[in-house]
């Protein structure tokens, strides 16, 4: 039996990842919360002939107890996406409240469950969720994800298309955050092997790390990626879904505390003492069972990527963390 939440499931990324669950044969329940119109998307999605048995909460009546009693993953797309000349960092002033209060749900009544967040900034996102789990006790960061997916799928994409080939054949290492510079591609790593033209190379790195703002450009102030960001945000949770069921060898890049993953030391001594950082995270029943560290391998070109990635990601976990001990108190 598998229960799956998804919070801020009425939204452009909420209803499609919805759709992905309901389809999929891999939950049995599926609890849909927002604070509106999740009546009308849970009584759509319920008429679905899948096994998914269709739930659907809005605040009044304990809904978010209702929603998250018994999750064993809860997926978070709640908060407002960027517009034309915002950067994610702009969001955090009403995401980060989001966030805190739909984890401190969370903590309260399925502490054990895998918890994905996709509300941006994801890089501070995730440090508010980390310190309101600490504040009740329950943090268990191989648990903990921050979706990076999207810059994996991305990156793929945007591989084949100088290279030519299918997309699906190249997986491409995406490590650090999920914002402009901090999103670093190890175009050096990519399986199978792929040759950039040199003239080529600067112009594909910045293609995936500012690849949200073309989708933010061309939907012209109505919002940002949903479509592929539902179906990365789909494909991540299927693979933690599946290793927890005893598939084994499944790597999925992802925002993790790195100091509770096993190999997370080594990552964490590598990229300056940073506390979160995206690696290729081997997934198992428990959730993150290895960080891999592919900063050994990298080149030197990458090694300058990754330096303007560490200072951009110090500032954006110390702001998630400080907004929660600022707080003072427990939640
Ligand atoms: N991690 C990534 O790669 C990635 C990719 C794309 C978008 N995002 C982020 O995902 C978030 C959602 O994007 P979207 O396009 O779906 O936005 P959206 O505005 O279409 O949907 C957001 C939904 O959240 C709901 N919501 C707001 N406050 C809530 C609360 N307290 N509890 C529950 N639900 C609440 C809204 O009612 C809305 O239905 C944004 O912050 C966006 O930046 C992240
Ligand atoms: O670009 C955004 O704001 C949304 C998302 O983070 C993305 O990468 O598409």
């Amino acid at each position: 039996m598998v229960k799956a939440a998804v919070l801020g499931a009425s939204g452009g990324i909420g209803q499609p990842l919805s759709l992905l669950f309901a389809v999929s044969g891999l939950v049995d329940e599926l609890s849909l919360y927002d604070v509106v119109n999740t009546p009308g998307v849970g009584a759509d999605l319920s008429h679905i002939n899948g096994k998914a048995k269709v739930t659907a909460y809005l605040p009044p009546n304990d809904g978010l107890q209702k929603t998250l009693e018994g999750c064993d993953i809860v997926v978070i797309p709640a908060g407002i996406p960027r517009k034309p000349g915002m950067s994610r960092d702009d969001l955090f002033k009403i995401n980060a409240g989001i966030v805190r209060d739909l984890v401190t749900g969370v903590a309260k009544y399925c502490p054990k469950a895998f918890l994905l967040i996709i509300s941006n900034p994801v890089n501070s996102t995730v440090p508010i969720a980390a310190e309101v789990l600490k504040q009740h006790n329950v943090f268990d960061p191989t648990r903990l994800f921050g979706v990076t997916s999207l810059d994996v799928v991305r990156a793929s994409t945007f591989v084949a298309a100088v290279v030519g080939g299918s997309p699906t054949e190249y997986t491409v290492p995406v490590i650090g955050g999920h914002s402009g510079e901090t999103i670093v591609p190890l175009l050096s790593q990519v399986s199978p092997k792929v040759d950039i033209p040199e003239d080529q190379l600067d112009a594909l790195v910045n293609r995936i790390q500012f690849g949200g703002d073309e989708v933010v450009k061309a939907k012209d102030g109505l919002g940002s990626a949903t479509l592929s960001m539902a179906y990365a945000g789909f494909k991540f949770a299927k693979s933690l879904i599946e290793a927890a069921g005893g598939k084994s060898g499944i790597v999925e890049p992802t925002y993790v505390y790195l100091s509770g993953v096993p190999g997370g030391e080594e990552v964490k001594e590598a990229v300056g003492g940073l506390d979160f950082f995206a690696v290729p995270v081997e997934l198992g029943p428990n959730g993150a069972v290895k960080a891999t560290n592919p900063l050994p391998q990298v080149t030197d070109y990458e090694k300058s990527l990754l330096k303007k990635c560490y200072e951009g990601l110090e500032g954006n976990i110390k702001k998630g963390v400080e907004f929660i001990t600022a707080q003072g108190s427990k939640l």
